[in-house]
């Protein structure tokens, strides 16, 4: 990649993570609610206007969504930045259709009941509020199903078309399959086949995910769950999928994986994306968003997201000897995992 893709591919990141970051700022109030609920506050002291328009638009523009601007060096305008220059709909990679799914009531709703869930007894605040688990809900109601997979493959186009151009593209060099587990609707693994038509890709979903999808010479859909059975390959991709598991489920996973991969003849290396939280390290902003997406995981699911360390530790736990992260993705890392 020359340097201007390299800063165009930051600066997309970097707009990315910053607007996962507005739509998910209601959870700091809802932090602050449940806080409220809990007599946090009152614990630790025992123990010792309307808005108007130009004022919303002030907080956006304060909070760099947009940013103020003069029209023919006078007259004041907002303008765009990278944050909201993904909110375009003409563009080849738009999130406005990902803000708004994360920011309909089905899927705040839940939020307004953290404290309930706290002193409640069931495994996740998602089915204290709306009764069953979220990948059941999306099952039964298909227009939020979606909505949250072209959420989901919009994600997978901005990630995937860097993949393809920068140098990580060589872990997908040499492959002769691959399978996509998790996949969605497969949006990844489609421009991995086209810029690598000799991988046969695999994209295993659910089946509410995955039914009608078209197939290609080197694309096929699996409808099953990852739990019982995941077909041999030379790689597995699992692309925002340890998020939503617990470390006892992960680590199920990863041990049936490097089973398979003994059973290949030691052959094989699974790839993760996802977040790797590097608070030390890394600016403060994007360890913030890290920090909300841990809590709508483990608010929605029996996930949440791991440290390098803890994800280390899964991964020798299973049997694998090593790993290699490369935090590429803004605020999600490329992770590969050898036996
Ligand atoms: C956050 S989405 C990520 C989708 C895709 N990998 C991406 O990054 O765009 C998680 C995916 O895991 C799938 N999933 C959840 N539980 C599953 C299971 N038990 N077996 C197979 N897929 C599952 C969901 O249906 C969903 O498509
Ligand atoms: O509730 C969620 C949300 C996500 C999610 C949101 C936005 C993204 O760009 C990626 C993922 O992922 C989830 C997930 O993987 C899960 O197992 C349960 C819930 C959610």
């Amino acid at each position: 990649m020359d340097a201007n893709q390299d800063q165009g591919a930051k600066e997309l990141f970097q707009g990315q993570a910053q607007l996962y970051k507005l739509m998910f700022n209601h959870l700091s109030s809802m932090s602050l609610k449940c806080a409220i609920e809990l007599g946090i506050a009152d614990i630790i002291h025992s123990h010792g206007q309307a808005i108007t328009l130009s004022e919303l638009m002030r907080l956006l523009v304060h909070s760099g969504c947009f940013k103020k601007t003069k029209v023919n060096g006078e007259e004041e305008a907002y303008g765009l930045t990278a944050a909201s220059t993904l909110l375009i709909k003409d563009k080849p990679y738009c999130l406005s259709p990902t803000v708004s799914v994360f920011v309909d009531p089905f899927f705040v709703a839940p939020f307004q009941s953290l404290s309930i869930w706290f002193k409640g007894t069931e495994l996740t605040l998602w089915e204290t509020v709306h009764g069953i688990t979220f990948w059941e809900f999306m099952n039964q109601n298909p227009a939020i199903n979606q909505r949250f997979n072209e959420a989901m493959a919009s994600d997978s186009e901005i990630m995937t078309s860097f993949v393809v151009k920068s140098e990580c593209k060589q872990i997908f060099e040499g492959l002769g399959s691959l399978v996509d587990v998790g996949g969605g609707d497969g949006s990844f693994s489609r421009i991995i086949c086209e810029a690598f038509p000799g991988i046969k890709c695999t994209v295993l979903d659910l089946p509410h995910v995955v039914a009608n999808l078209p197939e290609a010479d080197n694309l096929k859909y699996i409808a099953g769950d990852m739990f019982p059975f995941i077909p041999p390959a030379d790689a597995f991709l699992f692309k925002l999928v340890f998020h939503g598991l617990g470390d006892e489920d992960g680590l199920k996973i990863l041990k049936k994986r490097r089973e398979a991969i003994a059973s290949n003849g030691e052959r094989g290396k699974v790839i993760i994306i996802d977040i790797v939280i590097n608070a030390e390290e890394e600016e403060h902003e994007l360890t913030e968003t890290k920090f909300l997406f841990d809590i709508v995981l483990s608010v929605n699911s029996t996930g949440k997201e791991r440290t390098e360390s803890e994800w280390a530790k899964l991964f020798f736990d299973a049997g694998f000897s090593h790993y290699k992260i490369t935090p590429i993705f803004g605020m999600r890392s490329l992770i590969e995992v050898y036996p």
